[in-house]
């Protein structure tokens, strides 16, 4: 009899990711990183491979410092704004492609595309989005980017989560050898590799 008869179960597991799952939280990782203090979005690119062709978040363009330039969604004066200067997650993940185009690809996004993205998407040949939220549905960049996509022929879905949370948590594999510092450094010791450093840190809080 074979082994992996559907009588004799393999043993996998059963609770990994999906793939749509696994996309989205990607999105949402690469969201982490982004500098904007009220929304962070993050874009996930798939090819028809489920390979990851691209991913991206909002920041401001190479050169303009998160220091320097305004992160204010108000202001007397928009110069002093985000939003002249703010490049979408949605551009950054197309212009952040590994592959010669993402032409037939699957967008995961947190947040619908606006209008300008949109003819983005459409334009390097993307043919569906998976979007998390709606929340600025009614407004007229959503509604124009919905109308761009319908005469595009861009699918776009809601994806609705089948968790409310995925932890992370980088203590699975093998937290224990992190925290086994060889020995105590004295307070004069010179620790010049970046690991040690880390470890020491660690030690420190424990
Ligand atoms: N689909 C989207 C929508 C928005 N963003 C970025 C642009 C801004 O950095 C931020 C929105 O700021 P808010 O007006 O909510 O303070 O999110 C994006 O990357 N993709
Ligand atoms: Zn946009």
């Amino acid at each position: 009899m074979a082994s992996d008869s559907p009588a004799r179960p393999s043993g996998k597991r059963q609770d990994t990711l999906d793939w749509a799952e696994c996309f989205m939280a990607m999105a949402f990782l690469a969201a982490k990183r982004s500098k904007d203090p009220s929304t962070q979005v993050g874009a996930c690119i798939v090819n028809e491979d489920n390979r990851i062709v691209g991913i991206g978040y909002n920041g401001f363009p190479k050169g303009c410092s998160d220091d320097e330039f305004p992160w204010s969604k108000t202001s007397d004066n928009p110069l002093e704004t985000k939003y002249l200067y703010v490049c979408h997650a949605e551009v950054n993940a197309i212009l952040n492609k590994n592959s010669t185009d993402v032409r037939n690809c699957t967008m995961y996004v947190a947040l619908f595309p606006c209008n300008e993205c949109a003819k983005i998407i459409i334009q390097s040949a993307i043919r569906e989005v998976v979007y998390m939220s709606d929340k600025h549905a009614h407004k007229e960049h959503t509604i124009a980017a919905k109308r761009m996509f319908d005469a595009a022929g861009v699918r776009y879905t809601q994806y609705k989560p089948p968790h409310k949370q995925i932890v992370i948590d980088f203590t699975e594999i093998d937290w224990d050898s992190l925290n086994q510092v060889p020995a105590t450094p004295k307070k004069d010791d010179t620790v010049t590799d970046e690991m040690d450093m880390r470890k020491l840190s660690l030690k420190e809080r424990l």
